[in-house]
């Protein structure tokens, strides 16, 4: 793997939009254009300046967005079992401009890793709510929230439909979540309220959108990106989600050069951290921890004396109830590292649940397989 920074000049650089069976879309970095008779102009980061003069002495005209390539990846990369992600940032080889397509030699290293959706390199997610209809269900909210900061990536909260409440109710709502920690941007997709501060968050980032079912994603994303709904009409009509679309993830490019990810199916994420992380996935919480310490390293901060955390805020509750989340996971978890387990872990309407393994020897029926086998066997053992 490479640094970022200290590509060999004559490298193409560029990231992976979408991955579609063994082929790779990469958009390449802005810049980076076909010439006519295709060969290509060779901007790199070490060339940046070079290329911004040339360009404005070639033509006054902005110049058209980069091209994307449908890539392989070097049979290498595959030996070393090095994959590629969409997000990553890739050396690509031997483009063929006429045919749009090239090689994928090399991945950079990633500054961060999703695992739902898998993209690496993500700058920030962001989280959109409703104000009303669906109403504002808090502990959701909370949920959402929490699953959002364990990754460690920023989080962004856009609370939409602000339209439907009274400047007082918003107030109220933005109080609420100043003491959990965050400043939410109210906006209005169907009004046009506040879109562009949103749009201007997104430029040259690249943001996974999550939130529930109804709030108004694809409303937004349809409005960020005017032409989406065009280009993945052709797939889906609904920037490839919704019922009648395969769970593929996908980078949409932003006008203003920004890539967004869509999170189809993330009505119900799953917190699956350790008990002793998730304080710090609470901002209101963290503040406390990072002005004291607990008396014990191993505070879990349910009523141990000289917790620092104690229980005097809103969210005390919504902690409690992941707390005991978190624990039956991880009694999960060292279950199944154990041999003589008896749990299986079943995923129900996108939540964790434990449920007891059947016995195989008392309950399961024997396949036809085995059975089979085992009739074999008794001819063998007949014919002996
Ligand atoms: N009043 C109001 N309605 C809105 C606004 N934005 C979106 N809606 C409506 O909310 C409904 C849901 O919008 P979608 O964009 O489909 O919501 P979604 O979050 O993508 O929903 P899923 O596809 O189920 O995940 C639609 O009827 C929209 O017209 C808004 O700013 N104000
Ligand atoms: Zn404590």
């Amino acid at each position: 793997m490479k640094e970022d920074s200290i590509c060999t000049t004559g490298e193409l650089l560029g990231t992976v939009l979408a991955v579609q069976a063994n082929f790779y879309r990469v958009q390449l970095d802005q810049g980076v254009r076909s010439q006519e008779g295709g060969t290509a102009v060779r901007p790199y980061r070490s060339q940046k300046s070079e290329i911004i003069e040339s360009d404005s002495l070639l033509s006054p005209v902005p110049s058209p967005p980069p091209p994307t390539l449908l890539c392989t990846r070097r049979t290498r990369l595959k030996k070393i079992g090095q994959q590629v992600m969409v997000g990553d940032r890739v050396v690509v080889e031997e483009p063929d401009w006429s045919g749009k397509r090239g090689a994928i030699s090399d991945v950079l290293p990633r500054h961060s890793e999703l695992d739902r959706p898998a993209i690496a390199n993500v700058n920030q997610i962001l989280l959109v709510f409703a104000v009303a209809d669906p109403p504002l269900e808090p502990f959701q909210l909370s949920r959402f929230l929490i699953k959002a900061e364990s990754t460690g990536v920023d989080v962004i909260l856009c609370l939409n439909k602000c339209d439907l409440v009274s400047l007082e109710e918003k107030q109220e709502i933005s109080d609420r979540l100043q003491s959990w920690g965050y400043k939410p941007i109210f906006i209005s997709v169907q009004n046009h309220i506040n879109i562009t501060e949103v749009a201007n968050y997104l430029n040259h980032k690249i943001t996974v959108i999550a939130g529930p079912s109804g709030v108004g994603k694809s409303s937004l994303i349809n409005m960020l990106i005017p032409d989406a709904n065009l280009r993945v009409g052709e797939v889906s009509g609904k920037l490839a989600r919704g019922r009648h679309t395969t769970r593929h993830t996908e980078l949409f490019e932003m006008p203003n050069g920004g890539l967004l990810a869509d999170t189809p199916g993330f009505n119900q994420p799953d917190l699956n951290c350790t008990p002793e992380e998730l304080i710090y996935y609470f901002p209101e919480a963290r503040k406390l921890l990072e002005n004291g310490s607990c008396r014990f390293t191993d505070c879990l901060h349910r009523d141990e004396p000289g917790c620092v955390v104690g229980d005097d805020w809103e969210r005390y509750e919504h902690y409690l109830e992941f707390l005991n989340d978190a624990i039956s996971y991880q009694t999960f978890l060292k279950e199944q590292s154990d041999p003589e387990s008896t749990l299986k872990l079943k995923s129900k309407k996108g939540q964790n649940q434990y449920e007891p393994k059947l016995e195989t020897k008392k309950y399961r029926r024997v396949s036809r397989r085995v059975q089979v086998q085992n009739l074999q066997d008794l001819d063998l053992e007949g014919e002996e």
